[in-house]
């Protein structure tokens, strides 16, 4: 399998007023060209500072990521990102099917943006919203929204951050659904950020999990899940369930690597500053020897 998007040592430090911090530590991993992967890791690990430097978004601080075999220097064109917070990710001043139009502005003309809005608003199930608003819609369907416009743009990769979080647990089920059927159809590339263990592996061909912060892969994980789900019977499968227990298990090694991991930066920061208290003894001293001779 080709591969779509190439992260290679990647390392990002934030440098912020109380000091440096290590977001990410070294990350490498390939998604292939129509593959679906998914990342999950503990709570502040890195996971959306991760997505923003694959989306050019913030320049990392070591590494490379390419998106097919380009390397990534600002945002690609051939990406598109669909966001938790749908409510702030759409317009509320616009139609949904100009909402879904809107990406292509500058690069399609009037009746080829029209064409490609109507016909992503038919592979997420809303033909009949063109002309409303997002507020006269539930939280689910401008989800839907969000995605089909995203799609409309034809991206070479979807990224997704935790895209179904805000919503309740069925709709969340039926946009899972909506993804693999659209991402089947339509051979897309994407990449999941979740937090949730069994989302991961209902909706993955891979699971990457990563460390607690600052994030490294603890596992790179096949799904070897039948390619057609279904929300209750892969649910129920003996594999589904094991593969979940897996997960979990290799999240709390995750917790474990990053807790030694931290408890050692501490103590080398510790013994670094004991090591300067030293030499500024030491150099004191020799300063009073040197005064007293
Ligand atoms: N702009 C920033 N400046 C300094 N530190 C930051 C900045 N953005 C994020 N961080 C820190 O980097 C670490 C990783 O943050 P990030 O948001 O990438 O994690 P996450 O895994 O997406 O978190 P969550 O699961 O809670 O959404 C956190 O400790 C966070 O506090």
């Amino acid at each position: 399998m080709t591969a779509m998007l190439e992260v290679a040592d990647l390392g990002h430090t934030y440098q912020a007023k109380d000091g440096a911090h290590t977001a990410i530590a070294d990350l490498s991993f390939t998604v292939g060209a129509g593959e679906l992967v998914c990342v999950v890791g503990p709570s502040g690990c890195g996971k959306s500072t991760l997505l923003r430097t694959i989306s050019g978004l913030i320049r990392p601080s070591r590494g490379e990521i390419s998106l097919h075999g380009n390397q990534v220097r600002g945002v690609p064109d051939d990406l598109a990102v669909v966001f938790q917070d749908y409510s702030r990710s759409l317009f509320p001043w616009l139609t949904v099917v100009k909402n879904v139009e809107f990406p292509l502005r500058r690069s399609l003309g009037r009746a080829e943006r029209r064409a490609r809005a109507v016909e992503a608003l038919e592979w997420v199930g809303l033909s009949k919203a063109h002309r409303k608003y997002p507020w006269q819609l539930s939280g689910g369907m401008q989800q839907r929204v969000a995605i089909a416009r995203a799609l409309a743009y034809r991206p070479a990769l979807l990224l997704m951050d935790e895209p179904f979080a805000s919503v309740d647990a069925q709709t969340r089920f039926e946009l899972e659904d909506l993804l693999l059927k659209v991402r089947t159809e339509h051979d897309t590339t994407v990449l999941v950020v979740t937090h949730d263990i069994d989302e991961s592996v209902y909706l993955g061909d891979r699971v990457l999990v990563l460390s607690t912060s600052p994030a490294s892969v603890v596992a790179d994980l096949k799904v070897d899940l039948p390619a057609q789900r279904d929300q209750i019977t892969t649910r129920e499968s003996d594999e589904f369930v094991a593969l979940r227990a897996e997960v979990a298990r290799l999240l709390n090694v995750g917790k474990a690597a990053g807790e030694v991991a931290a408890r050692r930066r501490a103590n080398e920061a510790q013994a670094a500053k004991w090591a300067e208290a030293e030499r500024a003894e030491v150099s004191r001293v020799e300063a009073e020897e040197r005064a007293t001779t």
